[in-house]
């Protein structure tokens, strides 16, 4: 028989994970709604990744869901995410845009063409409008097919569901200090942020915390049917497989040590670890991952390239993209990390 113990329920363990976060990172900001940042928030594309960044700054408070117009090509999933958050709707992108002064372009890179901006340019949103783009791939310039000028690319990624998020950002230098606050507050709604003074770092952050998502989920996949083959329920495997990556997470920011010191302290002389780390280094999981960040960095590249959004391209090294270098303003204006150099 299985008896497994929990000390913290799911609830307990949450707040922990929540004050942890707070020690890394810089606190959720409070919204006391009386000073909008924005007039009209719009945004095109309500799939995956908008409901993941709209749905916490409404949560948050940092602006009403009345402030909001949506559009997507997608009626009923456009329907569906008016009704979970209250949020208005548009029936084309020049209606959702107009005298908006935060546009927020959640697309697929694919469907950034010429139709799309020929849409984006019949209307005239606010004159200081700052677009936002989560678009992989898609650099900074591709948007000067728009008649906006400050433009923010961004990386997010979905943990921003849940307020944990991590996004890296850049901009066109024409954003003010004030500009990048707000699009820090902005980020901050949704978790962490870091601003990159050069572009390039953003299609390296798409292989790091962009699609990182996707490969944690797979090692907990693979964990738990690795649980399941040996006999364990799959829910009491689902647990244990969650604390020990949400544990070892916190361990290892709470510590400070290097992965591999805390490796090592699992490590017992002939022990278990050992034998499971030779089948792990024996199967190249080091390589395997670096391969895989590689693939993903280039097809960020690729997805740059304006004729290159249909499928998986070959290309081996990575090339020079556009950097924006904008001005430093931001450099005392938070707490969140700022990669400006390497
Ligand atoms: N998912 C993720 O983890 C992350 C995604 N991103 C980026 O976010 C963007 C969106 O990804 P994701 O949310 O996963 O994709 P989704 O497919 O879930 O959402 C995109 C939505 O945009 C709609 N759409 C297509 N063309 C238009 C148009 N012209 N006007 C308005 N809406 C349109 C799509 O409709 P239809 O399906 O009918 O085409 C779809 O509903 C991508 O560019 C991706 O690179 C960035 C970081 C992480
Ligand atoms: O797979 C993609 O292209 C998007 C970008 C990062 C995560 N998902």
């Amino acid at each position: 028989m299985i008896r497994l113990f929990h000390h913290h329920s799911s609830t307990t363990s949450r707040l922990f994970f929540r004050s942890a976060r707070y020690h890394y990172s810089t606190e959720k900001p409070s919204f006391d709604g009386t000073t909008p940042a924005f007039s009209k928030i719009a945004c095109i594309g309500t799939g995956k990744m908008a409901h993941a960044l709209l749905k916490p700054m409404i949560t948050t408070g940092f602006h009403p869901a009345k402030d909001f117009t949506v559009f997507d090509v997608s009626t009923n999933l456009m329907e569906q995410v008016s009704k979970e958050l209250g949020v208005k709707t548009a029936e084309s992108i020049p209606e959702a845009i107009e005298d908006a002064d935060f546009i927020l372009c959640a697309v697929k890179p694919q469907n950034l063409n010429s139709a799309f901006f020929a849409e984006f340019r019949k209307a005239q949103p606010h004159p200081n409008a700052i677009l936002l783009s989560v678009i992989a791939g898609k650099t900074i310039d591709v948007f000067h097919h728009t008649h906006i000028n400050k433009i923010v690319r961004s990386m997010p990624n979905t943990p921003a569901q849940v307020g944990e998020g991590m996004t890296v950002w850049s901009c066109t230098p024409n954003l003010t200090g004030s500009d990048r606050n707000l699009i820090q507050t902005v980020l901050s709604t949704c978790g962490h942020s870091m601003y990159v003074d050069d572009e390039s770092y953003i299609d390296m952050a798409t292989s790091i915390s962009g699609s990182g998502p996707a490969y944690i989920f797979l090692l907990m996949e693979s964990m738990i049917d690795g649980a399941v083959h040996m006999g364990f329920p799959r829910d009491k495997a689902t647990t244990l497989v969650y604390h020990t990556m949400l544990g070892s997470t916190l361990y290892a920011m709470e510590s400070g040590e290097h992965p591999a010191i805390l490796r090592n302290m699992v490590t017992s002389p002939s022990g278990t670890t050992a034998s499971a780390l030779y089948e792990l280094e024996n199967g190249k999981i080091r390589t395997v991952i670096k391969d895989a960040m590689w693939a993903c960095y280039r097809r960020s590249l690729e997805m740059g390239n304006h004729d290159s959004n249909v499928g998986p391209g070959r290309s081996q090294s990575p090339h020079v993209v556009h950097a924006a270098t904008p001005d430093s303003e931001l450099s005392n204006s938070s707490d969140d990390e700022d990669v400006r150099q390497r």
